[in-house]
């Protein structure tokens, strides 16, 4: 949080000055009212009218200073709010795959939205009053210190004594908010679920039931939200009954006071300096509580949390010129055993189809040879050199992907091959021709610059797959991995599909159900995934042992 005010030091300076300048004014007023106060007193007309027309005067400033201090704030205050934007969104893009993948997507969209809305609203609200009473508290009790120091000193140890009392409401303030949080990312993803999942849930009459639970939801977040208010609300009300014990004790001893001969004026001037001391250190601490769950909210939002506990150094670039050998991998996904030290080879080149039992692990498989998950026992080399090394971006260089789901953006079909990047054009139609796509072009008016709709809708299931082994033969993707990526066409553009993959240069891994005669068998070796360990088979033995087993 420091970083972030002091970022723009100079602008917080100013800022801070600003919050200050309601506390001139305060003061000005407390110094009318003494005045006043005195010039009754003192019985004369001609001053009391000099000293009314000074309040006038000082209340007239009191407002431009107001105004004076919202200019002085605002640009920090919004260049501030964007930086947070900036700062949070940056976190969530600097995330590795691998930790990306860890939550779900709408927990970050909620940090984006409505975590980020939380800290907008009430940061600044809480800096600035915490601030501008800090502010008068400070000033009111340096004046009293040359008024009457022993009373000063009094009221020193009684906001002390107030500070602790207060702090022990910090750490509850702070968990509140967290739940706030907490529950405000359940809430976004219920509602995620619910809105990817509609069609299903309308063709089966089974609205009525998600909407229960997204009732529930909200029910509880706005819970969590009253507790946050009525906690902290119930904070601000204590101490404010605090407050007022202690300012009738200072009533007492003002009262004393003109009893024992004090004027008039010097006692009002107290009286309202001791209020500017008690009230703003009521009021304060609560604010501060807030400020610090504020704080809390910021760190999540915005600070790395990416476990960089490892010991390996990844600073190999990927080099892919031989083979990938595993040996004895094991893994399990929080104790259920997945892998128990299977072994097997990939050379480059050539082509692997993964089979196996649903659930047996395949998936799993791919997330290991493309470093999405890495906390494994045993080994994988690549030419020799420790997986673990190998830097994830010079991996992400070398490999492509292609799912079931293939992701397309509401852009050019250019961009959508490229994903982005500078690169000729006639590579990419050499890329499109590959991959099967030249017809479909054709097709489109303006080609390869034709737009796509929001992620692709008005393009068939073939067409998506084969942009993505498009992206890969663009990229020249030295492996390319394809988990189901045929599996939701029909038979004719599956078998199309499947001969483009198979007759690339790329190193294939593949999980594939389909069998497509002819074609299926062109892959150089199967991987059987079974009870945790991998068997390797050359293609035509594993198929023609099928055929025996049917
Ligand atoms: N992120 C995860 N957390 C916990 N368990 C998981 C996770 N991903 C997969 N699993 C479990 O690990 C096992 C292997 O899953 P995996 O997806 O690798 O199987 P698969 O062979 O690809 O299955 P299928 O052919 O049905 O796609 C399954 O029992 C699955 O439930």
């Amino acid at each position: 949080m420091k970083e972030l005010l002091l970022k723009r030091k100079g602008r917080f300076i100013l800022y801070v000055l600003a919050c200050f300048l309601p506390v001139v004014d305060t003061l000005l007023r407390n110094f009318s009212f003494a005045l006043i106060i005195g010039s009754i007193e003192k019985g004369q007309m001609d001053y009391f009218v000099k000293v009314f027309a000074l309040a006038i005067f000082f209340a007239v400033l009191g407002i431009l200073l107001f105004i004076l201090s919202r200019f002085m704030r605002i640009s920090f205050m919004r260049d501030t709010i964007l930086d947070v934007r900036i700062q949070a969104f940056d976190k969530i893009l600097k995330h590795s795959y691998k930790n990306f993948s860890k939550k779900s997507k709408d927990v970050y969209i909620s940090n984006l939205i409505n975590d980020i809305n939380v800290f907008e609203q009430h940061f600044f609200h809480k800096l600035l009053n915490v601030i501008y009473f800090g502010g008068q508290y400070t000033a009111s009790l340096i004046i009293l210190l040359f008024l009457d120091y022993k009373f000063a000193l009094s009221l020193f140890v009684v906001s002390i004594v107030l500070f602790f009392f207060s702090k022990s409401f910090e750490k509850k303030t702070v968990k509140l908010q967290e739940e706030v949080s907490e529950n405000n990312e359940k809430f976004t993803t219920n509602i995620a679920n619910t809105f990817n999942g509609l069609e299903i849930l309308k063709l089966n009459n089974i609205e009525d039931k998600f909407l229960g639970s997204t009732l529930k939801a909200v029910d509880k977040v706005e819970r969590k939200k009253l507790h946050y208010t009525v906690f902290t609300e119930g904070q601000r009300n204590l101490t404010n009954f605090l407050g007022f014990v202690i300012f009738v004790g200072i009533l007492i001893y003002s009262i004393s006071s003109i009893l024992n001969g004090a004027s008039f004026a010097k006692t009002a001037l107290m009286l309202q300096l001791s209020n500017g001391c008690v009230w703003p250190i009521v009021q304060l601490f609560p604010f501060l509580n807030e400020l610090r769950a504020s704080n809390t909210i910021y760190n999540k939002i915005t600070k790395n949390d990416e476990d960089t506990s490892s010991s390996i150094v990844k600073e190999k670039n990927f080099e892919f010129n031989s083979e990938i050998r595993v040996e004895g991998l094991k893994f399990n996904y929080d104790g259920k055993e997945i892998f128990k030290g299977a072994s097997f080879n990939i050379e480059k080149g050539k082509k692997y189809l993964l089979k196996g039992e649903s659930g047996s692990g395949k998936s799993t498989l791919i997330k290991l040879l493309s470093m999405v998950v890495d906390d494994y026992e045993g080994s994988i080399t690549m030419d020799g050199v420790n997986y673990r090394e190998i830097k994830e971006e010079s991996l992400n260089n070398n490999v492509s992907f292609v799912y079931q789901d293939v992701f397309l953006f509401e852009d050019t079909i250019a961009n959508n091959i490229t994903l982005f990047k500078d690169i000729p054009e006639e590579k990419i139609l050499k890329a499109a021709e590959g991959a099967g796509l030249i017809e479909f072009l054709n097709e489109k008016k303006l080609g390869l610059q034709e737009t796509l709709m929001e992620n692709g809708k008005n393009l068939s299931g073939g067409q998506r797959q084969r942009i993505s082994i498009a992206r890969a033969i663009v990229k020249n993707a030295s492996i390319l991995f394809v988990d189901e990526g045929t599996s939701s066409l029909n038979e004719e553009l599956g078998r199309a599909v499947e001969d483009t993959i198979l007759s690339l240069d790329s190193t294939v891994i593949a999980i594939s159900h389909r069998y497509y005669k002819g074609i299926t068998e062109k892959y150089d070796y199967v991987l059987e995934v079974k009870n945790g360990l991998v068997t390797q088979y050359k293609s035509q033995d594993y198929f023609s042992m099928e055929v025996l087993a049917l």
